[in-house]
């Protein structure tokens, strides 16, 4: 099979997948700046790094080629000597390193080996690792660190045999995006054919937890927190002039942190089967859906469960996240729940400690994976959030 990014569906046999392992970014907190740079509490690594080992191990015995992000930067760097300058430049100027640290900032990362630097580029760098210990600026970080690059679902999304490079919403997020595009345009494995529907510095900002590749027809997108519409219609110029699509449903919604993403609400876990929060399942009257098509943008007065069996031509079924108890609901969306990744049609990895929803799901015939979540799930992301899909095998042609 061919090894650039080849994703048209959310559920075909998932054969290559991109990841991030927790590091040192996730002891890099301090509460003062969870806030900030939106991680909710600050994990265990040691017990981090092993439920993400687990993770990854499943998702390698079902078949699957594991990724890691800072070791496609890594080879990236190996594989073009010459742009490494530029990309450190790049990287300091975004993380707004102070005018007089820039200099042995820069001497800091160029010593280091491309993995060892990559990874210290997540990490974040304290003051005291250069040695300053009586700055007048009580704040520790030369570099901020990047907790959410843990969740590579969300700076770029695979659609078809392109991507969307993302603007993200926040400026702490916004950052992580410089190295997915820095593997795509000069990785061998990518470099000149992998087109881009979306660019890293066009203004609006959208999020890979907003979109959903549903076939090789129709995307599914969310306006959220993090998605603006503004985005989604640019970058549906591209993706129906460029990809094989023709119709993106856009369902508008609510915008909080607990639905930060569609993804936290909504996922697609066999051909006829969705799993939702009880949010969308009953107040339909809560969200609009709109359809982009080439023609232009229509709003579809329709429950959501037609619209998607419209969309799939198959009698959609709609599992609710916790069942019908509001507690467990919000408890376990709270914990990615809904968050899901599908690795086959019908099979799931999921958290554990969603015990309900998992019941709920495995009654409907679905396959569920457990992982361990004690840590992970700290950052406020689910299998789906920690995983980027770079290739899923085609589904078949659906005869009727
Ligand atoms: N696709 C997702 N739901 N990603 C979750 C991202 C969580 C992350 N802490 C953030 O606020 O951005």
């Amino acid at each position: 099979m061919e090894k650039k990014v080849h994703v048209f569906s959310e559920i075909g046999k998932l054969k290559s997948v991109l990841v991030h392992r927790p590091g040192d970014e996730v002891e890099n907190l301090t509460p003062e700046y969870l806030e900030r740079l939106l991680f909710d509490d600050v994990p265990f690594k040691k017990v981090a790094i092993e439920e993400h080992n687990k993770f990854t191990s499943l998702i390698r015995e079902n078949g699957a080629e594991v990724l890691y992000i800072e070791e496609l930067v890594a080879e990236t760097l190996d594989q073009n000597p010459k742009i490494k300058e530029a990309f450190v430049d790049q990287f300091i100027n975004e993380a707004s390193v102070r005018k007089d640290l820039v200099k042995p900032f820069k001497d800091f990362l160029m010593k280091m080996t491309n993995l060892d630097m990559a990874v210290k580029m997540i990490a974040g760098t304290k003051k005291l690792e250069l040695g300053i210990t009586n700055d007048a600026d009580k704040y520790p970080f030369i570099a901020d660190p990047l907790p959410n690059v843990l969740f590579q679902r969300d700076p770029f999304a695979s659609i078809g045999n392109g991507v969307t490079m993302h603007h993200m919403w926040s400026v702490t997020r916004n950052r992580e995006t410089i190295f997915p595009d820095l593997v795509f345009k000069n990785h061998k494995r990518f470099a000149g054919n992998v087109p881009y529907f979306y660019e890293r510095d066009w203004k609006d900002f959208i999020e890979g937890g907003d979109i959903l590749v549903l076939n090789s027809e129709t995307l599914i997108i969310g306006v959220s927190q993090r998605t603006s519409m503004a985005a989604i219609e640019k970058a549906s110029k591209q993706i129906f002039k460029e990809g094989s699509y023709n119709k993106i449903l856009v369902l508008d919604l609510p915008k909080s942190r607990a639905f930060m993403h569609l993804d936290t609400v909504f996922t697609n876990v066999d051909y006829d089967k969705f799993i939702v929060h009880p949010l969308i399942f009953d107040s339909i009257d809560q969200f609009k859906i709109f359809e982009l098509s080439k023609d232009g943008k229509k709003e579809i007065k329709k429950p959501l469960v037609d619209v998607l069996s419209e969309a799939t031509g198959y009698k959609v079924q709609l599992i609710k996240c916790g069942g019908e108890d509001p507690i467990a609901a919000g408890r376990e969306q709270w914990n990615d729940g809904t968050n899901v990744l599908t690795i086959a049609p019908g099979v799931v990895i999921a958290y554990e400690r969603n015990w309900v929803t998992i019941d709920l799901l495995e009654k409907a015939g679905v396959k569920v994976i457990k992982t361990p979540s004690s840590e992970l799930s700290r950052g406020r992301g689910g299998p789906r959030c920690m995983t980027m899909p770079i290739i899923r095998e085609d589904l078949p042609k659906k005869s009727s």
